[in-house]
């Protein structure tokens, strides 16, 4: 098995660090050694956790200490043409399947797979552990637990280096897959079984149709680019303009039917798209397997006529902070040029220079900043994956996170997208603080000797909740609307507060705009003056957009000799982007604390209406005859508009529990009273 991963394992791992996307898939009749090769036994190790343990000892090894990597893993089956995550948690039965989708540009993929973000090679290897118990095995004429589904273990490896502030992110995709075995249908078998086998082999075809028309196709392609290649060298360059779709011999491309089973369709890019792909044909030695091993090794060599584009995954920011940087030192080596064979006429190198550097500068500013936001979101993302065991999208909850501050979520709606936000909720002293604690008191069982059950609103044994429980319930959720509305107002008033900062700092922009532009019209003209140039008032700079002006080179430094001003008027625009840049900067932070209130808002309006349906449920439950707890005791309250208060819970005095539950937390759901008494 060693030596598989140093032929195959170990340039997986390269591509994958050069930033492209790898498959390697085993292919083979049933009980040949796919799933041997790929996923190993105890004494030997498969490929799957070898490429594992590469990746985190690449990283490990790895000198700078400004680089980073993030390793996130999923791993599906499909099984009857339906996907199943293998990583999920198992409380539902029968789970249904997941759906297959395709982002324009990203292409297929599995909605709602579960996506673990792991640290280390035991964690990988846990999760790879996990899923192969969870994978469909079964007894066949040759196999006695041969794998009856297609296994996708997927793993996205994200690598970011910051040096000499220019910062690289790559991200690959690596699918290593364990292909279920061909086989030929046993009339024996159960129906189930059958249906298996089918829908196995009605995939395999599938694969074995898409193989051979991405082969014909790239044989095409590159027969063409040689008739083309020729008929250029002889006639010029117009001969091989039509060759996109039509072949040398007039033939048109194949289609390619990717969508005609699950399996092809998740691996499209892996087998014609964006990827190095690996194909690993099993054979079994057995003179009885002849027509299959046949039928493999011709399956391999179709795949080998398989001609991939791969290409580096780069972040898009990160490529946009690259291109900058290459047109700052096209620009710059111009300016040089300039500088190096002054023209004729000076005035007009002059204003070209002017022109130019104002660009170098701007574009510096944009690479300063670019780089600065891809550190902080990257550092973000890693602080917050130290902080937070998290699963994203596990156990159909959406994800877990073992965090003991209370937070709230939000989840980029991208479904391509990593982005998640954390939001903390403030615990305030003295304060019935709703939002601090999310669970809702019905959900929080207690002991209380001598009672009987309760549970639900239904009274099991004739033992009615007391009222004074109610009364209690009652007052929590005064006070708990009381909360919620001073909570909004004084977010109503932040965000007020902020928005007129916001507007005094456009003003603020606006005006010293104004000045800066008499200031430069002012001693432009006195130049003029000091050289005895008439000046020309329609030459003067107009009151809007410094930036743009400047950019164009100003209209009056274009008659001007006064380069003296150059330099002035290329640090106002300086300055006036840094400005605006603020400007923006402060809007977003608006913009976030404003969501931030909404989620807060929404966890304490769910908290309030769980605490509404406990006290129906309470009042429900109170013995026929009672009065609802409207009395004036409670009316006063809730007309008395004073600060909220903390409530005692008279009735669970116990130490052990008020330590254990939050002091405004009543606590009203029973078990039978079986404990010793106290
Ligand atoms: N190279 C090998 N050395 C030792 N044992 C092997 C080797 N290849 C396969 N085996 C053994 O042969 C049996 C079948 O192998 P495996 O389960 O990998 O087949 P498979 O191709 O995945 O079958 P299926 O398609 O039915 O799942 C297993 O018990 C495995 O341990």
């Amino acid at each position: 098995m060693g030596s598989v991963f140093q032929d195959l394992g170990v340039s997986v791992l390269a591509g994958a660090s050069e930033g492209y996307n790898v498959c390697l898939f085993a292919y083979g009749q049933t009980g040949s050694g796919k799933t041997y090769t790929m996923m190993g036994t105890p004494a030997s190790i498969g490929l799957t956790p070898r490429i594992c343990q590469g990746l985190f000892r690449t990283e490990a090894s790895s000198p700078e200490e400004q680089s980073s990597c993030r390793v996130e893993i999923s791993f599906l089956e499909i099984y009857n043409e339906r996907v199943r995550d293998l990583l999920r948690g198992s409380e539902q039965k029968k789970p249904s399947p997941l759906r297959v989708r395709e982002h324009p540009e990203k292409g297929p993929y599995v909605q709602g797979l579960s996506q673990h973000v792991v640290s280390d090679y035991k964690q990988a290897v846990a999760l790879l552990e996990e899923g192969i118990a969870k994978r469909i095995t079964a007894a066949t004429h040759v196999h006695d637990a041969s794998s009856r589904s297609h296994a996708i273990f997927s793993i996205q490896y994200t690598q970011a280096i910051l040096e000499n502030n220019l910062p690289s992110e790559i991200v690959s995709k690596i699918n290593l897959v364990d292909l279920a075995g061909s086989e030929r249908a046993d009339p024996h078998y159960c129906r189930d079984r059958i249906t298996e086998g089918s829908n196995i082999n009605k995939s395999l075809v599938t694969l074995g149709i898409v193989i051979s028309a991405l082969a014909q196709n790239s044989q095409m392609f590159s027969s063409c680019q040689s008739i083309n290649s020729v008929a250029s060298e002889g006639e010029g360059s117009t001969a091989g303009s039509q060759s996109s779709s039509l072949s040398g011999g007039g033939r048109r491309h194949c289609f390619i039917p990717y969508r005609d089973s699950v399996l092809t369709w998740l691996l499209k890019d892996s087998l014609g798209g964006n990827s190095r792909t690996i194909m690993i044909a099993t054979v079994s030695p057995s003179c009885s397997s002849y027509n299959e091993t046949l039928s493999t090794l011709r399956y391999a060599a179709h795949a080998r006529n398989i001609v991939n584009k791969p290409r580096v995954n780069e972040d898009a920011s990160v490529r946009l902070i690259r291109e900058l940087r290459e047109e700052i030192d096209r620009l710059k080596s111009m300016l040089l040029s300039y500088e190096m064979q002054r023209n004729p006429s000076p005035s007009l190198s002059e204003e070209r220079e002017g022109s130019i550097s104002d660009i170098v500068l701007q574009n510096e500013l944009k690479v300063e900043q670019l780089t600065k936001d891809w550190s902080d979101r990257w550092r973000d993302k890693k602080e917050l994956l130290e902080q937070y065991s998290v699963d994203i999208n596990r156990d159909r909850a959406g994800f877990l996170i073992h965090s003991l501050l209370p937070h709230l979520i939000a989840l980029d709606r991208d479904v391509l997208s990593t982005g998640v936000t954390f939001y903390h909720l403030r615990a305030s002293e003295g304060t019935l603080n709703c939002s601090t604690d999310l669970s809702p008191p019905h959900t929080t069982n207690s002991r209380v000797e001598g009672e009987g059950r309760w549970e639900q609103g239904e009274c099991r044994t004739g033992v009615h909740p007391p009222r004074q429980w109610v009364e209690e319930q009652h007052r929590y959720v005064e006070c708990l609307r009381e909360e919620i509305q001073a909570e909004q107002r004084r977010a109503e008033k932040d965000l007020e507060r902020e928005q007129a900062q916001l507007k005094q700092q456009q003003r603020d922009i606006q005006q010293w705009i104004l000045q800066e532009k008499k200031r430069l019209a002012a001693s432009e003209a006195k130049g003029k003056q000091e050289l005895g140039v008439q000046t020309d008032p329609m030459s003067l700079p107009h009151p809007e957009g410094l930036v743009s002006e400047a950019m164009e080179g100003g209209s009056s430094s274009a008659t001007s000799p006064l380069s003296s001003t150059v330099g002035d008027r290329k640090r106002v625009v300086q300055e006036e982007l840094l400005k605006h840049h603020a400007l923006r900067r402060a809007e977003s932070r608006v913009r976030r604390k404003r969501l931030h209130y909404q989620l807060e808002r929404i966890a304490q309006k769910r908290h309030l209406l769980e605490a509404k349906r406990e006290l129906q449920r309470l009042e429900n439950a109170l013995p026929p005859g009672q009065d609802r707890p409207t009395s004036p005791e409670l009316g006063s309250f809730s007309r008395t508009r004073g600060p909220p208060r903390v409530l005692r819970r008279h009735s669970f005095s116990s130490d052990i529990l008020s330590r254990l539950y939050p002091q405004h937390t009543p606590i009203f759901r029973l078990v039978p009273a079986s404990l010793p008494s106290a």
